[in-house]
């Protein structure tokens, strides 16, 4: 809600009786009652500060946009209230004195007037008719820098200086009246939060007697008040769709406060001598009260408290209503974080297009009010388009896609999951289910089935997560396990996210389960909470959260990327951030970052690092590789044994490291040290141990490298294989184990 408050001053000398009374919170006249949460007669302005607006500059200085304005009739008491006197300070220094309490605080400062609808600098005469632009970090503003400020003293000075250049006039009532509305804005950066902290101080209405320029300056103090309360009525009523905060400048550049993001408090100053125009601020306040807000945190993290306010909030703009739909439906922690990101890119996607728009529209010259009146309906159209684009990512996001599992190669220790032990030559499909996602390790499968998941193949180690160290030769749903959407099979240990959380089991030996020890484990055991990705390689780990990749394990040559050489019982992490894809392979590993580069780690002896030249230390910790960068950008990479692929964003194919069983995909055997490319393109590149795929856009998979175990589905039992066509089509996803490989396909 905004917080409202009435602020009644003494009469002025030529008012002579009193009209309205004060009795506690209620405010009353002859015929009419309202009552509010505060109503102050108090003179002194820091007491009513103390009050009302202390505890919300606190809060702006952690991150709340806050806005404090002070709304009324002329000569009610606005600019006393927000400005002061020297003796009597008023809303406006006592903030900025509250501001500057704290070190740590970088602010600074714009100062601006509205006047007959043109927003012009009050710290820089030359700055004038500004334009209203939407800042991805500041909401609604304007073009225009901001005044760093280091000090209470120099903002005061600066303070002074607009004071000068404001425009005041004499009225009928009021020697000093402002006829412009001014809003002193203070942006502050406190660590990784920040705000803008608003103080307004509206021009007053005042009743318009003969037509002159000076109405003419009231007809528009008039118009923006009007359209200020037509804002807040539209806020207030239920089945109001759009709320006309372009008939204004005032209206749009406040946008953010009211019924937005940020914390509100109106001031609501009456003279008790006024019985209509009293009136009129009351009934006004009566409205405003109403006004539902959301106020977040800007630019950390939102906090668990914060979240669960915001799930529970009925008051959601439009933004927020896709958030907290979605959130219901699915009810956890991991997609209500995700559908929070998705709703950050959705709003600097807007922000852009709209950017663009005003651009555009500026090279027309265009005259004002058309130009409002195009801008308002493109950005009516933009929001449609958001709306569905949002309501189909939903869908998608929604129906988890359920698909046929295709699988071949060796079938030792029932890793096929067919029930016996056969190798399979061709793609052969594990009737009665339909999984979402499969993986592939060296003895055994995982595979997800409506948020669970089985297992099946070598149990010795724990892999399986069945409780045991049986072999099992069939699918066999993991107990306890559910939300599963991600899993993901070393050589002989498992990775899963469920409800959000990474869970490890099976070969512990080189701490590849992140739990602080080496011990193999049977069953899942949760290690981390919130990962948003997981990657399983040989005898090592990672996981992305929060952005940033984190790897535990083997390292002994380096290859978890991380500089302290040994076995890692922890998730330690990479020192690298903005990361688009990872793999983990036998003895190294990789990452793309997104602007395409490539960082590689590990041993580099078969050139699996595409960098090792004979001078080379035999393995390294972190290297970058020349071949991508702005112009050559890398997308996905995956790593094998001791072999390398890397996929450009034009659809090359790059090979290096071992060559044998033609595992690069190339006509040679022999390895290669630097990036090489394929003859053919792919959408998708996977790499298993010594074989590997690349998926093309109409969803047919390319296959090469080893083929003892028929590992490549061809039928056909040639030892090794330079990339050939697979019979099969509509394939969404692949996973390549060691010795047998998958497919999820779509009917
Ligand atoms: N709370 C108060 N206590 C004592 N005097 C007050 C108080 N509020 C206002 N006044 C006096 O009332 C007069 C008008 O106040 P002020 O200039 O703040 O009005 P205003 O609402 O800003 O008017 P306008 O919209 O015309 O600019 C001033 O002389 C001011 O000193």
């Amino acid at each position: 809600m905004l917080q409202v408050c009435i602020r009644v001053r003494p009469l002025l000398k030529h008012e002579k009786n009193a009209q309205w009374f004060v009795n506690k919170n209620n405010i009353n006249s002859s015929n009419k009652s309202f009552t509010f949460d505060q109503v102050e007669c108090e003179t002194r302005t820091q007491t009513l500060y103390n009050k009302i607006a202390k505890q919300n500059v606190k809060k702006a200085l952690n991150g709340y946009h806050t806005t404090i304005m002070c709304y009324g009739q002329t000569t009610s008491g606005k600019t006393f209230t927000t400005l002061g006197t020297h003796d009597n300070p008023g809303i406006l220094p006592c903030a900025l004195r509250d501001v500057f309490l704290d070190d740590n605080v970088k602010c600074s400062i714009q100062y601006v007037q509205i006047y007959n609808e043109v927003i012009d600098d009050l710290l820089d005469p030359k700055c004038t008719s500004l334009q209203i632009i939407n800042d991805q970090k500041w909401g609604t503003s304007l073009q225009l820098k901001q005044t760093p400020v280091k000090s209470f003293d120099q903002a005061i000075q600066l303070l002074n200086e607009g004071e000068e250049r404001r425009i005041y006039r004499e009225t009928q009532i009021h020697d000093k009246s402002s006829r412009s509305h001014t809003i002193f804005r203070i942006f502050i950066e406190n660590g990784s939060r920040y705000s803008c902290l608003n103080i307004v101080d509206l021009a007053g209405s005042e009743r318009v007697s003969s037509e002159n320029d000076i109405n003419h300056e009231t007809g528009y103090i008039n118009k923006s008040l009007l359209a200020l309360t037509n804002v807040i009525n539209q806020l207030t009523e239920q089945k109001q769709q759009h709320i006309s905060y372009r008939d204004s400048k005032l209206t749009r550049l406040l946008q953010n406060s009211l019924g937005g993001n940020s914390i509100t408090v109106l001031i609501c100053c009456i003279s008790p001598g006024n019985n209509t125009q009293t009136l009129s601020t009351l009934q006004f306040a009566q409205r405003a009260k109403i006004v539902k807000n959301t106020p977040i945190i800007n630019g950390e993290k939102q906090t668990q408290e914060l979240q669960d306010q915001q799930f529970q909030s009925s008051s959601y703009s439009n933004f927020n209503i896709f958030t907290y739909a979605q959130c219901q439906k699915q009810s956890n922690k991991n997609s209500f974080q995700a559908f929070i990101k998705l709703e950050q890119k959705y709003q600097k996607k807007y922000c852009e297009l709209l950017q663009q728009y005003y651009k555009e529209l500026n090279k027309l010259q265009i005259n004002e009010q058309d130009l409002q009146d195009v801008i308002s309906i493109l950005e009516r159209n933009i929001l449609t388009q958001l709306e569905e684009m949002k309501q189909s990512i939903s869908d998608t996001n929604n129906e988890e896609q359920q698909y046929k599992l295709l699988i071949w190669g060796s079938g030792q220790d029932g890793r096929l999951g067919f029930g016996d032990e056969k190798t399979c030559k061709i793609p052969t499909e594990i009737s009665n289910y339909k999984f979402s996602q499969v993986s592939c390790g060296f003895h055994h499968t995982l595979a997800i089935c409506n948020g669970c998941i089985y297992a099946w193949g070598r149990g010795q180690k724990g892999q399986l997560g069945l409780g045991n160290f049986e072999t099992i030769l069939s699918p066999t749903k993991i107990d306890n396990l559910k939300n599963a959407t991600q899993i993901a099979c070393g050589w002989q240990h498992s990775l899963a996210i469920c409800d959000g959380n990474l869970y490890s089991w099976g070969c512990g030996d080189d701490g590849q389960l992140g739990n602080g020890d080496c011990q193999s484990i049977n069953q899942p055991i949760a290690i981390q909470e919130d990962v948003e990705y997981i990657y399983a390689g040989h005898s090592q780990s990672g996981f992305m959260k929060e952005g940033m990749l984190y790897t535990f394990g083997n390292n002994q040559d380096g290859r978890c990327m991380i500089d302290s050489l040994g076995i890692l019982t922890e998730p330690e992490q990479v020192p690298l951030n903005d990361i688009k894809s990872v793999s983990l392979g036998v003895s190294h590993m990789g990452v793309v970052t997104n602007d395409g580069c490539v960082y590689m780690a590990g041993t580099s002896i078969d050139g699996q690092l595409g960098t090792f030249s004979i001078d080379d230390e035999v393995a390294t910790w972190f290297t970058q590789l020349d071949k991508f960068n702005s112009s050559n950008r890398a997308q996905q990479i995956q790593c094998g044994d001791s072999f390398t692929l890397v996929l450009n964003t034009k659809g090359i194919i790059y090979a290096f490291g071992k060559g044998s069983f033609k595992r690069l995909g190339l006509s040679t055997t022999d390895n290669i040290y630097e990036p090489t490319p394929l003859p053919i393109q792919g959408d998708m590149i996977y790499a298993g141990c010594r074989h590997a795929c690349s998926i093309t856009k109409n969803g047919q998979a390319y296959m090469w490298g080893f083929n003892f175990h028929n590992q490549l589905g061809l039928g056909q039992d040639d030892l090794d294989q330079e990339p050939i066509l697979l019979k099969i089509t509509n394939i969404k996803q692949m996973s390549l184990g060691y010795f047998h490989s998958a497919a999820l396909v779509s009917n």
